[in-house]
């Protein structure tokens, strides 16, 4: 196959775009010549990869490309650039105007810190004329510059990393931040002993945080390392991701969901809220799954899969895991090959409800908010039940014994890729997921395996989303844990950032487990719990939308359209009968006419006896008379 696909953080370049890509570009570029039969090449692209996605952040500044000599449209073009050998990495400087075939860096050392260290030098080497545009100065601040900001009130924050004169840290970390704003970052040489003494600085690297009310401290980060730095910033109340002028920007300080003016909601991110477990399963069941018709084949299987998945693994309140246990038990007792839904429905609405057995039926988001109606929710609730899910079955390896999916360490997997692919309203992320399980989810051998796959791919999904339409602003994609959550899991090797996968695993373990989910709001008499309701009751059709979708050219999902054109909010009317103004259902109906019929049959059987015996009677005493 092809060493690099576009799914990959850089740019493919061919013989007819490169020129025309590199004369007078805004940005630097670093492009690696290659050809696909080279062994060394081959062996060398995930390096290249990561690379690639560790500088994501800095294409204002500096774009990695590549290009395939090996190709036959591409043979005139490494002639032209005088490519010899592969890999050959060549430097071009932004804003050239003449003809350039680059610069070549011919050190035998390719680590990806080195090259990344490279890159920082090679930036710098721009003068003010041909500087990339939208990259901030990487010179260090003197101590003037940054005294004046003691006391300064601002509009954003300034963060200053202070280190000696060889370190790179300083300038990763303002690359690292360039598409962020709200947040400034300087750096400082160690040698600005004035400046130092006064901030009572004594080590380095240090970094120091500037905040916009005037006040500044320390900045508190478990590791002086380049990741831990740019994450905390990234994080800041406050700061956001630059997007596209098409993308609105809420207002940091109120920002309220507009379509429902419902205030947002405080919570903690270390924690997992039932709410948006439950709101999320209520919407798979009512309206995601309500808008088929009938279940039948595959469909049906996967349904009943994932019913048996939820039904056993999922660590909710008694009356909805009670209500799943029972959908469960009449799926399977049903030996039908076809389903209509409405059965179903009609099943967890009405019949359930009677032995107590219910399941919320609103929306409410509450660490699955977002800063707006279409950002979040739905999907985030979606990704929450799944790693819940997995992480209960690598805990309880028993649960799912004497179904049909006992035994299965990709039990829970195989179940959320056959919804997601199935059933999921995002059509793309289910081809993107359906991608990312064939490349890899057969590798997953062992439950916990199981935990630490979603997770890799959950981040893969985030790395390739960040900076899209469907990022919140206020939310923005990160590789997570974050170190805030999580400082052990984070590890830094030759340079690079590294995940501590036991770390991870544990952190999952703990963080997805029954014991961090809060309960909070999940009551569903409790007044207050009405008026938080973020999209209030189900039935109103513009609350209804399923969050973080890309707006494609086909716009809303279909079946989201049904939703919104039948305005029940994509829920299955309940086949109720009006009857002096109360909902019965046909069941219901039934069972009266049944009651009713015994009733009169019984009235008979009365009258008819005592007319008999009566009869007797007259003739026993009339007898005696006589
Ligand atoms: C299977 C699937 C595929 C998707 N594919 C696409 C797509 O191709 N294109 C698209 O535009 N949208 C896609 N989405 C939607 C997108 O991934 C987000 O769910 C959506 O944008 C909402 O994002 P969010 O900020 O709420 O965070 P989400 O990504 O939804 O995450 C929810 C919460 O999970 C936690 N979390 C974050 N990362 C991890 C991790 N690695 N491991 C464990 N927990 C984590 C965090 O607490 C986070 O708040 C997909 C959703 C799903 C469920």
């Amino acid at each position: 196959g092809r060493l690099y696909t576009e799914q990959d953080p850089l740019d493919i370049l061919t013989g007819d775009t490169l020129k025309q890509t590199l004369s007078n570009s805004s940005t630097a570029w670093l492009v690696q010549f290659y050809s696909s039969w080279c062994g060394h090449c081959i062996q060398y692209s995930p390096t290249w990869k990561a690379l690639a996605g560790d500088v994501k952040d800095w294409t204002q500044a500096i774009r990695i490309g590549v290009l395939d000599c090996a190709h036959e449209k591409n043979f005139d073009i490494c002639k032209e650039f005088s490519i010899h050998f592969y890999p050959t990495f060549r430097y071009f400087k932004a804003h050239s105007t003449t003809f350039d075939i680059g610069k070549t860096y011919r050190g035998a050392d390719r680590e990806i810190q080195t090259v990344r260290q490279l890159m920082v030098n090679f930036i710098q080497n721009h003068t003010r004329q041909n500087w990339p545009a939208g990259c901030p100065s990487l010179e260090p601040a003197r101590t003037e510059n940054i005294q004046s900001l003691i006391g300064l009130k601002s509009d954003h924050y300034t963060a200053v990393i202070i280190e000696d004169e060889e370190s790179y840290i300083g300038r990763e970390v303002i690359l690292d931040l360039m598409p962020y704003e709200g947040v400034v970052v300087k750096r400082v040489l160690n040698s600005e002993k004035v400046l130092l003494e006064k901030l009572g600085i004594t080590t380095a690297p240090a970094a120091y945080l500037f905040y916009p009310n005037g006040t500044h401290a320390g900045m508190d980060v478990q590791k002086k390392i380049r990741f831990f730095f740019s994450s905390f910033l990234k994080l800041l109340p406050g700061v956001h991701r630059k997007h596209s002028p098409s993308v609105q920007q809420p207002e940091p300080a109120a920002f309220k969901d507009q379509s429902t003016s419902e205030l947002y909601r405080d919570f903690d991110k270390s924690k997992v809220y039932m709410v948006d477990l439950e709101s999320g399963l209520h919407y798979l069941l009512r309206v995601e799954l309500a808008t088929h018709k009938t279940l039948e084949g595959v469909e049906l299987k996967t349904f009943k899969d994932f019913v048996t998945v939820v039904a056993k693994l999922f660590p909710g309140r008694q009356s909805v895991v009670k209500l799943l246990e029972t959908l469960l038990e009449w799926l399977v007792s049903l030996p039908l090959e076809k389903i209509p839904y409405e059965a179903i429905l009609d099943l967890a609405n009405n019949k359930m409800r009677i032995s107590g057995l219910h399941l919320t039926e609103r929306v409410q988001w509450l660490g699955c908010q977002g800063s707006s109606v279409a950002l979040r929710g739905y999907p985030c609730s979606l990704w929450t039940l799944f790693h819940v899910l997995t992480v209960q079955a690598a805990s309880r390896p028993d649960a799912l014994a004497n179904t049909a999916l006992e035994d299965d360490p990709l039990a829970v997997l195989q179940t959320m890729r056959q919804y997601i692919g199935m059933f999921f309203g995002c059509r793309e992320c289910g081809k993107h997921f359906e991608e990312m399980a064939q490349e890899s989810m057969s590798q997953v051998k062992s439950l916990d395996e199981a935990v630490l796959w979603l997770w890799r791919k959950h981040n893969q999904v985030n790395a390739r989303l960040a900076g899209s339409m469907s990022e919140d602003p206020m939310f923005p994609k990160t590789q997570w844990p974050t170190p805030d959550l999580c400082p052990t899991c984070h590890e830094e090797q030759d340079g690079l950032h590294v995940w501590n996968e036991d770390m991870v695993l544990a952190f999952l373990k703990k963080h997805y487990s029954a014991a961090n989910i809060s309960p909070k709001y999940t009551s569903d008499i409790h007044p207050e719990a009405g008026a938080v309701a973020a999209n209030k009751a189900i039935s109103t059709p513009s609350s209804v939308i399923i969050k973080g979708l890309k707006p494609s050219p086909e716009g809303i999902p279909k079946h989201m359209k049904q939703t919104d054109e039948s305005g029940t909010g994509g829920i299955q009317k309940e086949p109720n009968l009006p009857f002096l103004g109360l909902g019965f259902s046909g069941v219901d109906m039934s069972l009266c006419v049944l009651l009713y019929a015994f009733s009169c049959v019984f009235l008979m059987l009365m009258f008819f006896f005592f007319r008999v015996r009566s009869k007797r009677w007259k003739i026993k005493n009339h007898r005696l008379h006589v």
